[in-house]
């Protein structure tokens, strides 16, 4: 049986809003494990990580994972610069998914917030080192097999530096232009062009239209619809390459009141919950193998 490991990765200190933090009680109090039991996962908690004594003592790094999938729930996205450094598949290719690129550096960041920096850190772009960050990898992950897909609110100089650059990216236009199927086709065959390659999904909810996920700290306007994340989730399992996963920013002091009303269509196994919360444990499912049919 194929097994998750889920990481709860409740920081919010790469922003400076409170609430991103209640990500991982929100998912599993909405009831992500048995949901994901009923597709035929075994789930693994690892609990939640204690950033708090991290930051105060020697930081230590992330357990390393392997031969489980590594679902790790933030939290703002400066987690993902622990969880893609901390899978073992050196050809890694990564799908992330977001509004913004998390792509400046300290010395080009407007807003100095480390969630607005992970992947130029993953990509090896910082100058220096960052104390606290002595058992992270710099370049770990190589630009070529790093493709974004949602973008729509670029700061000036990390379009630049990305434009510059051999990450894949495909912006809202380019999904307005070929459609949600083939961007995700061309973006699969960017990073991983034999089709071989162990595939990690960073998944910001930002990347949602606000309209669909209003519970998180940096909305940005003309984001993808229900069914495109959906899909973008589904064909992630349909690879069966998937090793591993990000769900971040899901800010449920941000959201709307749980839904009145729910529908006809919703899991009746998901529990009352906001819909921003909702909206992040459903996208987890597709990529764990949930279909329509
Ligand atoms: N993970 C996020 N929501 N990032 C938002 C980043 C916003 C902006 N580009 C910054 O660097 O500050
Ligand atoms: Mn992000």
């Amino acid at each position: 049986m194929r097994t998750i490991r889920f990481i709860g990765a409740p920081f919010c200190e790469g922003q400076n809003l409170d609430g991103a933090d209640l990500g991982p009680t929100a998912l599993r109090e909405a009831g992500l494990q048995p949901l994901a039991e009923m597709l035929g996962w075994s789930w693994e908690d690892a609990g939640d990580l204690d950033f708090a004594a991290a930051l105060e003592e020697e930081a230590e790094p992330p357990p390393k994972e392997e031969g489980r999938f590594a679902l790790t729930c933030g939290g703002d996205h400066s987690i993902a610069a622990g969880s893609i450094c901390a899978l073992v598949y050196p050809d890694l290719g990564v799908i992330w998914i977001d509004a913004h690129a998390d792509a400046n550096t300290p010395r080009t960041s407007p807003s100095a917030h480390y969630h607005g920096m992970p992947a130029a850190h993953l990509l090896g772009w910082f100058d220096n080192g960052i104390d606290g960050f002595e058992w992270f990898e710099p370049g770990c992950l190589s630009e070529n097999r790093l493709a974004y897909i949602g973008l729509r609110d670029i700061d000036a100089e990390e379009g630049r530096m990305l434009r510059a650059s051999n990450v894949h990216v495909f912006t809202m236009r380019e999904v307005d232009k070929h459609g949600i199927a083939k961007v995700m086709e061309m973006a699969l065959s960017a990073i991983d062009p034999n089709g071989f390659r162990p595939l990690h999904l960073s998944l910001d909810i930002d990347a949602v239209d606000p309209h669909f996920a209003p519970g998180t700290g940096t909305a940005a306007r003309g984001g993808l619809s229900y069914r495109e994340i959906h899909y973008i989730a589904e064909e992630m399992a349909e690879t069966r390459r998937l090793v591993g996963m990000d769900l971040v920013e899901i800010n449920p002091g941000l959201d709307e009141a749980p839904q009145r009303s729910s529908m006809h269509g919703d899991d009746p196994n998901l529990k009352p919950c906001s819909p921003t919360v909702q909206l992040g444990v459903e996208v987890a499912l597709s990529a764990l193998g949930k279909r329509i049919m």
